[in-house]
């Protein structure tokens, strides 16, 4: 039986027309060059009873189970979490962009998902993806961490904030650290990028930045953080230490908790304890 066959039987059973798989999205390919395709089967959509049934037997039938995807991404590699990433992202995207915005008329996908056109207008819909920096402040010797509080409970991360529009990258970092807790920056170095699904598509772009020793006095801006602190280079390490080690591993109660390893904020914290400077980036 054909894997479109086999899908076909598969939505059946569950109730879905198999025109649903009009709606697939291309997220990647084998090594085999075998394209990988994304579907949503529309399970968050409905709270109806007929919803839940459904998915307690989907995941008899495929010998799964449903988990939430902050917590899968955090649980699978790194080139699975990326497929995820995107097939959510791009899967979104296209389910709110469903209309034209100029004619108000239904927009329709290409095969692969990459666009949306407006039939009545020609106009093409592009995923979009907006460019947030997150930065790791340091005074040479101590590193800044934040809290949001929408954070899980005792995570600390570096500091982020979105590209407004006109702004290059490093008067992202200036304004955002300005604006957040009321340093200046002096030097600027580009480290690395991340796509991230949340809460839209955004593109991490992360940065080390430092201050001037003396002009480190925090003004935290409670509307945006819950609270920010320097920490040294030897308590972050121990908490970098803690973080890799399972419940059971851990001795003692430790003070906070940082991004796990997937994030590009524990990447930065790490390169920070571990070499305090980057390629440097004119700033
Ligand atoms: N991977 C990580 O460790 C971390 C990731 N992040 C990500 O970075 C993103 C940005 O950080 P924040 O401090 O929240 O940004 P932020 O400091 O720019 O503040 C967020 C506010 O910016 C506004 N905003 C401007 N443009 C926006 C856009 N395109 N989409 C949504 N809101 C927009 C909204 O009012 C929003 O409430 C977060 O949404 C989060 O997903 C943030 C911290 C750590
Ligand atoms: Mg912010």
């Amino acid at each position: 039986m054909s894997l479109r066959h086999e899908l076909e039987r598969l939505l059946g059973k569950f109730g879905q027309d198999s025109q649903i798989l009009e709606d697939s999205v291309l997220i990647g390919c084998s090594e085999q060059q075998e394209a990988w395709f994304a579907l949503d089967l529309g399970l968050n959509s409905s709270s109806s009873i007929n919803a839940s049934l459904q998915k307690a037997e989907m995941e008899t039938a495929l010998q799964g189970s449903f988990i939430k995807l902050t917590k899968a991404l955090f649980e699978l590699n790194v080139k699975d979490a990326s497929l995820l990433s995107t097939a959510q992202a791009l899967l979104r995207w296209h389910d709110t962009h469903q209309f034209c915005s100029r004619s108000g008329q239904p927009t329709k996908k290409n095969v692969s998902g990459s666009k949306r056109v407006c039939p009545s207008n020609n106009i093409i819909y592009y995923p979009q993806v907006a460019p947030v920096v997150i930065t790791l402040v340091s005074d040479g010797t101590r590193c800044l961490l934040v809290r949001q509080s929408s954070f899980p409970k005792g995570m600390y991360s570096a500091l982020a904030g979105f590209c407004d529009i006109g702004e290059s990258l490093e008067e992202t970092v200036r304004r955002e650290i300005a604006e957040e807790v009321g340093l200046e920056v002096d030097r600027l170095h580009y480290s690395a990028s991340q796509h991230w699904p949340f809460p839209n598509s955004t593109l991490m772009i992360a940065c080390h930045a430092t201050v001037k020793p003396g002009q480190t006095e925090l003004q935290v801006n409670l509307k945006e953080l819950e609270a920010a602190a320097w920490f040294s280079r030897d308590e972050v390490a121990t908490v970098l230490r803690r973080n890799n080690l399972s419940n059971q591993q851990q001795s003692g109660a430790i003070p906070f908790w940082l991004p796990p390893k997937l994030a590009i904020a524990h990447q930065l914290i790490k390169e920070w304890v571990e070499k305090p400077t980057c390629s440097p980036l004119p700033a």
